[in-house]
C-alpha cells in the first residue's frame, strides 16, 4: 500500500478551489466571535476524528437508520455542537463558490477550522496540509478503547497515542489542547471527593474553588473551563498551571507528578516558543493519521451524512 502521509500536501485545492482557506477562515471568524466556545469544540472534534478512523470526518457523521454512528458512543457525547456546527457553516460557504462546489473534504475543511480556531485564539499559526478523503463508515463500536480517558496514567496515555505514530513529547504537546476549553463536572469529580480524594496532586485552593462550582448535586450539564488562568487563549498556560497543581484532569496532572514526562512540561512552562514549534510539529502528525485516499473515501456532500 501506499504511504497515505505523502499525498498530503500544502495548497492542495489550488487548482480546483483556490480560495477555500480564506472561506473556511471568513466562517471561523464570524463564529468564533458569536460563540468562544467554538474554539475548544472544534479542536477537540479534531482530535476525536482522527483517533478513530483517521481523520476522515466520520466522526462528524450523524445516525441513521439502523447505523448508529461514532458521536453516539459514550466517548463522544460531550462533543460541543458548535464544533460540528463550524464545519457544516465552512462547507455551505465552500459549496456556496460553484467551483468548489463538492470538491473539498469535510475532513480537509476540519483540519482548517481547527487551525483557526487556534489561531484565533491566540495560538500558532501553521500551514495546513490538506489532501484527506472523508471516509465510508461511521460506527460507535469503532470508537471503543481508542481514546484516552481522563483517569489515564502516563503509560496508558503513551499507548493510546503510540496507536497514532505519536510520540510521548506529542502527547505531551497535543494535551495542551485543554488550554482552551470545558470540561463537565462528572470528569474529575473523582479528584474532589470520594475514596481517594481530595487528589493530593492538586493544589489545595484550585480544588476547593472546583468544589465550589462543582458541589455534589451539580447539574450534569455543569462545566468549568479547562485553564482556570487563560480560558480563551491558546498559550503555554497549560504547563505553567501543571507546575502549580492545577492540571483540571488527572491525565492532565500526570504529566507533572510523572518524572518522565515532567521535564517537557518544564521545558514548555519556560519556552512558548519551544511549545508552538512542538504543537504545530504535533497538529501536524495528527494530521496524517489514518488518511484516506483513492477508493478508500470521497467527498461527502453533507457532512453529516455519507454519501
Ligand atoms: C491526552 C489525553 C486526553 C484526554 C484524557 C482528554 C480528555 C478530555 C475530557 C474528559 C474533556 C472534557 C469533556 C467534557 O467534560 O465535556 C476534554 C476536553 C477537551 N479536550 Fe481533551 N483529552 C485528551 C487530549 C486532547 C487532545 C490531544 C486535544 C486536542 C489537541 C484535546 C482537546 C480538548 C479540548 C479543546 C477540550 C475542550 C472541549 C470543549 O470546550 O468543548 N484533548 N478532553
Ligand atoms: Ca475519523
Amino acid at each position: 500500500t501506499t504511504c497515505a502521509a505523502q499525498q498530503l500536501r500544502r495548497n492542495y485545492y489550488s487548482g480546483v478551489c483556490p480560495n477555500v482557506e480564506t472561506i473556511v477562515r471568513g466562517v471561523m471568524a464570524r463564529k468564533v466571535q458569536q460563540t468562544a466556545t467554538a474554539i475548544g469544540a472544534t479542536v477537540r472534534l479534531f482530535f476525536h476524528d482522527c483517533f478513530v478512523e483517521g481523520c476522515d470526518a466520520s466522526v462528524i457523521v450523524a445516525s441513521a437508520g439502523n447505523n448508529t454512528a461514532e458521536k453516539d458512543h459514550p466517548n463522544n457525547l460531550s462533543l460541543a455542537g458548535d464544533g460540528f456546527d463550524a464545519v457544516i457553516r465552512a462547507k455551505a460557504a465552500v459549496d456556496a463558490v460553484p467551483r468548489c462546489r463538492n470538491k473539498v473534504s469535510c475532513a480537509d475543511i476540519l483540519a482548517m477550522a481547527t487551525r483557526d480556531a487556534i489561531a484565533l485564539a491566540g495560538g500558532p499559526s501553521y500551514a495546513v496540509e490538506l489532501g484527506r478523503l472523508d471516509g465510508l463508515s461511521s460506527s460507535r463500536s469503532s470508537v471503543d478503547g481508542k481514546l484516552p480517558a481522563p483517569f489515564f496514567n502516563l503509560d496508558q496515555l503513551k499507548r493510546v497515542f503510540a496507536a497514532n505514530g505519536l510520540s510521548q513529547a506529542d502527547m505531551i504537546a497535543l494535551s495542551a489542547g485543554h488550554t482552551v476549553g470545558l470540561a463537565h463536572c462528572g470528569t474529575f469529580a473523582g479528584r474532589l471527593r470520594g475514596p481517594s480524594a481530595p487528589d493530593p496532586t492538586m493544589d489545595r485552593s484550585y480544588a476547593a474553588a472546583l468544589q465550589a462550582e462543582c458541589p455534589a448535586n451539580v447539574d450534569p450539564r455543569a462545566a468549568v473551563s479547562m485553564d482556570p488562568v487563560s480560558p480563551v487563549t491558546f498559550d503555554n498556560q497549560y504547563f505553567k498551571n501543571l507546575q502549580a497543581g492545577k492540571g483540571l484532569l488527572a491525565s492532565d496532572q500526570v504529566l507533572y507528578t510523572d518524572p518522565r514526562s515532567r521535564p517537557t512540561v518544564n521545558a514548555w512552562a519556560q519556552s512558548s516558543a519551544a511549545f508552538n514549534r512542538a504543537f504545530v510539529a504535533a497538529m501536524t502528525k495528527l494530521g496524517r493519521v489514518g488518511v484516506k485516499t483513492g477508493a478508500q473515501g470521497n467527498i461527502r456532500r453533507n457532512c453529516a451524512v455519507l454519501n
